[in-house]
């Protein structure tokens, strides 16, 4: 039983978070120990739990007000869960997530819902997430009645202005979703999540849905909107290069949790996980002959199952500098690194890092194959990977 002062101690907390109060720079949110693991039922009559998918399995993020912060990671390795138990639209299995300062798991119904209008979503497939009955001024207006946003204000001449940021005529307001083209939808996506005007987008695939001509437009525009309104952003993306020309900083996630972190100019200039390692030797260079002569890192071995993780390091069933034993069996932590001219805010989860980077560590046996992809037998994922690879080391 608890004493009344316990109860007192444990209540929910009643105020949302004032933003207002964080300055840029500070932490806007703090994830702390992030587990989302999904149970696998199992079972005609009675369901059973005979395991669990380790989608995410214990991760440390800070976001702070006013930058972009990219997350990639190959398919399933768990990006859009995480993006979801951010907000609170996934249960957490364990961790915290504090929003300026207030933890909110201790939010509850109407002090949640009001909480959830900082915190707005991007979704991949705007098609998917918009309702198809309702014109773009039903959508505009509809989160923002919810939050009581349209009292007091000419609603007509905000939803222009929301139109506006995003790069849309007036005459949007009356069309309905398919009437616009994918690129067209995204901005009414993304217009959505401003109406309501948050500090913080989760932008999850916001343009791997779209052509590769529109693909830069959309992420300029998430560019321009963060300067114009100060906005806090988490860039969700299986590909680097989208995450590349916006992010201030990149996060690499591999099997349920991040294995290197770093300001964006620091981890391009010098990937230090052997994972982030082979995603940057396979983003193509546009000088042709940079391209053919330089070495690419192709990973062996399949992407492990998140209901199967391997021990120790998950990442060394792939890895080209594994050590045995201790690679095998002890998971690494994310730490800071020693290495002259790395910075302190390069973090990365690899018991080797400096001997990798020194050279003392040299990746095992490297072998030349051929330089056409339909040569090549591999189950990796071309979409993140890039296109042909010239050398394989595994
Ligand atoms: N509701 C769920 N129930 C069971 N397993 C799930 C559920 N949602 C996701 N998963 C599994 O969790 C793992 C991580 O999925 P998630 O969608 O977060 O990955 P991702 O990195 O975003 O991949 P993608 O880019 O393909 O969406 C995958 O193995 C997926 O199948």
């Amino acid at each position: 039983m608890s004493s009344p002062a316990d109860r007192v101690e444990s209540a929910p907390v009643e105020d949302s978070v004032v933003i207002e109060d964080i300055s840029e720079g500070d932490i806007l949110l703090d994830a702390q120990g992030v587990k989302v693991h999904f149970p696998i039922k199992k079972g005609v009559i009675i369901d059973r739990t005979v395991g669990h998918v380790y989608a995410v399995d214990g991760i440390d993020l800070q976001i702070r007000r006013g930058e972009t912060y990219g997350l990639v990671g190959e398919s399933g390795c768990g990006k859009s869960t995480l993006g979801r138990a951010l907000l609170q639209l996934e249960e957490m299995t364990e961790g915290s997530v504090f929003f300026g300062g207030v933890d909110l798991a201790s939010l509850k119904g109407e002090t949640l819902r009001k909480q959830r209008r900082h915190m707005q979503m991007v979704f991949q497939d705007p098609l998917g997430s918009l309702d198809p009955r309702q014109t773009v001024e039903q959508l505009l207006l509809e989160g923002m009645r919810a939050h009581g946003l349209t009292k007091g204000i000419d609603a007509r001449a905000r939803l222009i202005e929301l139109l506006t940021a995003v790069g849309l005529p007036r005459t949007a307001l009356s069309k309905y979703p398919h009437e616009f083209s994918g690129g067209q939808r995204q901005r009414v996506g993304i217009a959505r999540a401003l109406s309501v005007d948050p500090a913080l987008i989760v932008a999850d695939e916001p343009v791997s849905a779209l052509d590769v001509s529109v693909q830069a437009q959309v992420i300029n525009l998430l560019a321009d909107l963060q300067e114009e309104f100060g906005l806090t952003f988490l860039v969700i993306a299986h590909d680097l290069a989208v995450v590349r020309h916006i992010s201030d900083r990149v996060g690499v996630m591999y099997l349920g949790a991040l294995v290197e972190e770093a300001d964006a100019d620091d981890l391009y200039a010098e990937p230090l996980h052997p994972y982030t390692r082979a995603l940057m030797s396979a983003v193509p260079v546009p000088d042709p002959t940079i391209e053919d002569s330089r070495e690419r890192i192709l990973l062996s071995g399949d992407l492990p199952s998140p209901a199967n993780p391997p021990a120790g390091c998950r990442f060394h069933t792939r890895c080209p500098w594994r050590q045995p034993e201790r690679c095998d069996t002890e998971r690494p932590e994310l730490r800071v690194v020693q290495i002259d001219g790395v910075p302190a805010s390069q973090r990365v989860a690899c018991h080797y890092a400096e001997q990798i980077a020194s050279g003392e560590l040299q990746p095992h046996e490297v072998a030349t194959v051929a330089t056409d992809p339909s040569d090549q037998e591999s189950d990796r994922d071309d979409s993140f990977f890039g296109p042909a690879s010239v050398t394989e080391i595994g």
